[in-house]
């Protein structure tokens, strides 16, 4: 039999690009050629494009080869993303059967779900890698499966704290939604982009959603629908921190913003055991000017040494600005770390890391998890207000911060949150117990031979075996 080629095609965004790289890395290691499908823009950032025998890499040209900058037209963004990436894999694919090297199946991920057209065109199998939580995946299709108004029925003084009730999933309040489908929502082409994915998969005739979690943590959720069949391949998180030596990792790393230097790793080594708070909110979220001063107070009066990732303009192409700059930084300084952009699993990982105040992207949650510090949930938008309701109220490795009614999370808010899980009473102790439970799941289903592996050669075997084959 001929060695299976999967292309995996990605959004540019580095919370898209970590997971499917790492998924990249389990295919390669039972034996499938792979192809890494992403925009020149974000091969431009790379800090290093990666490379490892088996996997090769193919930028296209969406027409932003310099990124998307403020002021752009989302809409002609995404129509161009889609059919310069329908091109760019269309001719691929025909190369590759000219050179004996078909490809054998497309792996999409978010909002990517157009790859699929191109898939059924040259009868080639494809699957859905879902980046988010099952939760989320079951709220957007519950959303747009019956339940909108069930979804968006608004809070009012009969039904103050209405809960939710989809089937399979925890009662859920309107804060606990992924923005997208709240009645608040004003980015309409995000919700559509959502609605298109469901068309797709529905469309299908046997679709295959592979979702970046394991069975223990999702178990309800991987099964609430039953149309669909997902199947759990994750942590898709770095395996090195995981102790097995796994030399592939290393190669399959790579950061879209700068960090200045390493010095903060020293930094960490010189912190005692379980001191240190971890801040950090992702690639993508822009926090108020306030808000990084409500933090930033919080920090100083909180007296813990921290770490804190706050990303500067300049780190997206831009110049700073004189106003984005902290105004306590000096004072700041005295207690901690202000620093770019950091390799966050390393610092994950440190022995020395107390907390995570986390935005709660699902590859930060996911990180914590395996690496076994509790989290305080501050979450911003989209799946990462699930997430957070998932971390406090299911999962219990952390407790989620609250707004005040202008939705701004003031410092004193900020202190008690890093005082209850860094503390040594009842509620500390029972999230440090949570959380050391899901560091051993989480690494029973990523490690060598576990859940992720198994789950994954098993949909590679469907893949050779035709079982998956589309309808004509
Ligand atoms: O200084 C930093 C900060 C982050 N990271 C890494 O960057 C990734 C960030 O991913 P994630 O935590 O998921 O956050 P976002 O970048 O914000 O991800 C977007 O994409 C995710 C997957 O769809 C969603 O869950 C989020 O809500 C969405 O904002 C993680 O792997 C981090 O380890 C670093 O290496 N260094």
């Amino acid at each position: 039999m001929s060695q299976p080629h999967f292309l995996l095609v990605t959004f540019p965004a580095q919370g898209h690009i970590n997971p499917t790289l790492q998924f990249a890395k389990h295919l390669i290691r039972i034996g499938v050629r792979v192809t890494f499908v992403t925009c020149i823009s974000a091969c431009r950032r790379m800090t290093k494009v990666p490379t490892a025998q088996g996997l090769t890499f193919l930028p296209f040209s969406d027409g932003y080869d310099d990124g998307f900058q403020p002021g752009d037209d989302i809409e002609h963004y995404l129509s161009e993303l889609r059919r310069r990436g329908k091109e760019a894999i269309s001719e691929f694919i025909t190369s590759s059967e000219n050179d004996g090297k078909s490809v054998t199946c497309i792996v999409n991920t978010l909002f990517i779900h157009w790859a699929s057209e191109v898939a059924r065109k040259h009868h080639i199998p494809t699957a859905l890698l879902w980046i988010q939580p099952a939760t989320v995946f079951d709220i957007y299709y519950f959303y747009f499966n019956g339940y909108e108004s069930t979804i968006k029925a608004p809070v009012d003084e009969t039904n103050p704290k209405r809960s939710i009730k989809l089937p399979g999933l925890p009662l859920l309040a309107t804060r606990d939604l992924p923005s997208f489908v709240t009645a608040s929502n004003v980015y309409r082409w995000a919700l559509s982009l959502f609605q298109e994915q469901m068309d797709v998969l529905a469309d299908e005739s046997n679709p295959k959603i592979l979702v970046n979690t394991f069975d223990a943590l999702e178990h309800e959720a991987l099964n609430a629908i039953e149309n669909f069949n997902m199947v759990g391949i994750g942590p898709l998180i770095p395996s090195s921190f995981l102790n097995s030596n796994d030399s592939l990792d290393n190669s399959l790393r790579t950061d879209l913003f700068q960090s200045d230097s390493k010095d903060y790793i020293q930094w960490l080594d010189s912190k005692p055991k379980s001191a240190v708070v971890y801040v950090s909110f992702g690639s993508y979220a822009v926090l108020t000017k306030q808000q990084v001063e409500e933090i930033a107070r919080a920090l100083i009066s909180s007296r813990r040494p921290f770490l804190w990732v706050v990303r500067n303009r300049k780190n997206g192409g831009e110049e700073e600005k004189e106003e984005d700059k902290l105004t306590c930084r000096e004072e700041l300084e005295q207690f901690g770390m202000v620093v770019p952009w950091c390799s966050q699993v390393e610092v994950l990982f440190h022995p020395s890391l107390g907390c995570f105040v986390t935005h709660c992207g699902w590859n930060s949650t996911l990180e914590s998890m395996a690496a076994g510090v509790p989290v305080v949930a501050f979450p911003q938008w989209t799946d990462q207000r699930t997430n957070a309701k998932l971390i406090e109220d299911v999962w219990g490795n952390g407790v989620r911060v609250s707004a005040n009614e202008e939705g701004m999370v003031e410092r004193d808010e900020i202190v008690r949150c890093l005082d209850l899980v860094m503390g040594d009473d009842k509620k500390g102790m029972e999230v440090k117990k949570n959380v050391e439970k899901w560091k051993r799941l989480a690494r029973e289903a990523a490690m060598e031979g576990g859940s992720l592996d198994m789950k994954l050669k098993a949909f590679v075997d469907d893949i050779a075996e035709g079982y998956l084959l589309i309808d004509e």
